[in-house]
């Protein structure tokens, strides 16, 4: 359990490329209800007052990020990041120089955060740490490599991870540099713990908390972000 003294970081992996976006820019680039994603990503962190401050993984390339308003504010740092969402959120981590402090990693590509989740995540992950997730809603089947129906996979427990994901800085660095090294697949924060025997909170979130990959995604983002 986070105790109240103990800062929490932001920490933003934004270096990808939206390959399955398939868009002429980053995905966390494109307009969104009238700017970046990845503006309404920083503003809706920048807005809770538990964030000290937010850590961005760029592209070392980028050369969008200085455009948004989000940049001039002095909570807000870049790194740059690395091959892999994994290498991004380590080099982020490597930047915060508080070995106190608990990090929320969350990704650029869910603009749709909002504050009472991040909230909730605080208030409720355990000495283990937490994410948001949602229960599974649908039945879910595992598919054969022809693309059939091989079996009905059981739904009961069964929770989407979703992001921030909430863990004390020094633990969740250690866990992921050593993912990393023995290259593990690492497709969030909370598999890293995992590997090293935590067993981090399930926090329910909305389920609006969408991660915008593919161009769909981008359609109704736009519905939800208005709601927010
Ligand atoms: N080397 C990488 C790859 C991804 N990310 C970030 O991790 C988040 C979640 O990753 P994903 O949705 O997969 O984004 P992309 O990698 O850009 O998408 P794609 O896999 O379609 O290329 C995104 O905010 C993305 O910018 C990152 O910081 N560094
Ligand atoms: C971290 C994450 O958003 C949790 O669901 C997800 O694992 C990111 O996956 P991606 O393939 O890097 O988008």
């Amino acid at each position: 359990m986070r105790q109240q003294q103990q800062k929490v970081y932001a920490v933003v992996p934004a270096a990808g490329i939206g390959k399955r976006m398939g868009a002429a820019l980053p995905k966390q680039y494109l307009n969104l209800d009238g700017r970046p994603i990845l503006s309404h990503t920083l503003s809706r962190l920048l807005a809770h007052p538990d964030i000290s401050q937010v850590v961005v993984a760029l592209s070392p390339r980028d050369t969008l990020f200085d455009q948004l308003a989000e940049a001039g504010d002095d909570r807000v740092r870049r790194v740059d990041g690395g091959g892999e969402r994994a290498d991004s959120v380590l080099a982020a981590l490597n930047a915060i120089d508080d070995d106190d402090a608990w990090v929320m990693v969350h990704d650029a590509a869910r603009p749709c955060l909002r504050q009472q989740d991040i909230t909730r995540l605080l208030q409720q992950a355990g000495t283990q740490g937490g994410i948001l997730a949602a229960p599974v809603r649908d039945t879910m089947k595992r598919a054969t490599a022809a693309g059939d129906i091989d079996h009905t996979v059981e739904r009961q427990g069964l929770w989407h991870a979703l992001t921030p994901q909430l863990f004390p800085l020094v633990a969740l660095r250690e866990a992921l540099a050593q993912a990393l090294a023995q290259q593990a697949s690492i497709t969030d924060e909370a598999s890293a713990m995992e590997r090293v025997g935590w067993q981090p909170t399930l926090v329910e979130g909305c389920i609006s908390n969408m991660k915008v990959t593919h161009p769909d995604d981008l359609r109704m983002a736009e519905l939800l972000i208005k709601e927010l």
